[in-house]
């Protein structure tokens, strides 16, 4: 794979030591590109962006960002990062006492020395991308929930990030914001030049709009990786499992146990 941004190599990580959430990962994410790492609930996506943000060290392995290790004990260097990174927080996370406006001027107000007059075109031309210029005076609880998260795209990219993180960029959406929000995320992307990754459980979202995927399975494990179309042609068992939603496969749908009969003291 040519040229990537960031990589995670042999990656393992937990918590507290007892209880390994990755275990052993490796992904690539190249420039330019919208990845997507795609897996259930509590399989560690999230934790995967945080130790790319250097919020936690990985136990093992390294997590390299255009060609630095990132080392959450240097502060300088994480400062440095996150000024390159964006992020788009699980359900966007957006401040609600303040207008539409404000919301996407908060990082430049935060991070810059503009003067007004630039934050006022900057915002405007962010909230103009994401079709949402005639909502800046609005409050956040005056707007719906696709609008909500469009409103955090345009905070996102408010100051140009290389890198665009999406936990969930689809999560309480209907089907239709769910492809405005598709959609805007590929254009956010190929109209900056940024490189997207995308944590999901939406498949078909994803495929939609990803130029490679990833999936996690339960233990922590990367399972599969390729192409929309590759993984869409896989025989495995499992991913076909995890891209159709089957409630049951090698992923089985009851939690370990004895059997039920032996449970309720029925046993033969
Ligand atoms: N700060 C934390 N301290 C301890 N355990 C945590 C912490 N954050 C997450 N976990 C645990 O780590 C595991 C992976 O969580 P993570 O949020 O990365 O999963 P996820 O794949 O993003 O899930 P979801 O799609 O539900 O958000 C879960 O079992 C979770 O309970």
């Amino acid at each position: 794979m040519p040229n990537p941004l960031i990589e995670i190599d042999h990656v393992t990580f937990g918590y507290d030591p007892s209880r390994t959430i990755l275990n052993d990962v490796s992904l690539r994410f190249t420039r330019g590109q919208v990845t997507a790492i795609l897996g259930g609930s509590g399989c560690g996506k999230t934790t995967l962006l945080r130790l790319i943000g250097g919020v936690y060290p990985a136990t093992k392995g390294r997590v390299v960002f255009d060609g630095e290790v990132v080392d959450p004990r240097d502060k300088a260097q994480l400062y440095r990062l996150r000024r390159r990174v964006g992020m788009l927080f699980q359900f966007g996370a957006l401040f609600t006492d303040l207008t539409v406006f404000e919301n996407v001027a908060f990082p430049l107000r935060e991070h810059t020395d503009l003067s007004e007059s630039m934050i006022r075109d900057i915002v405007l031309m962010k909230l103009n991308a994401v079709g949402l210029r005639g909502a800046a005076p609005l409050r956040i609880s005056q707007v719906s929930g696709g609008m909500a998260r469009r409103i955090a795209l345009a905070r996102a990219v408010a100051l140009d990030p290389e890198v665009i993180m999406y936990d969930e960029p689809f999560a309480g959406l209907d089907p239709i914001s769910m492809g405005v929000t598709a959609n805007l995320i590929r254009k956010l992307n190929d109209t900056t030049g940024a490189t997207s990754l995308m944590v999901s459980h939406d498949v078909q979202e994803c495929f939609a709009i990803a130029d490679y995927a990833y999936l996690l399975s339960s233990q922590g494990k990367v399972v599969a990786h390729g192409t929309p179309a590759e993984l869409n042609a896989s025989e495995d068992p499992e991913v076909r499992q995890f891209i159709r939603g089957e409630p049951d496969g090698p992923v089985r749908f009851h939690y370990p146990a004895e059997p039920l009969a032996t449970a309720l003291g029925l046993g033969a």
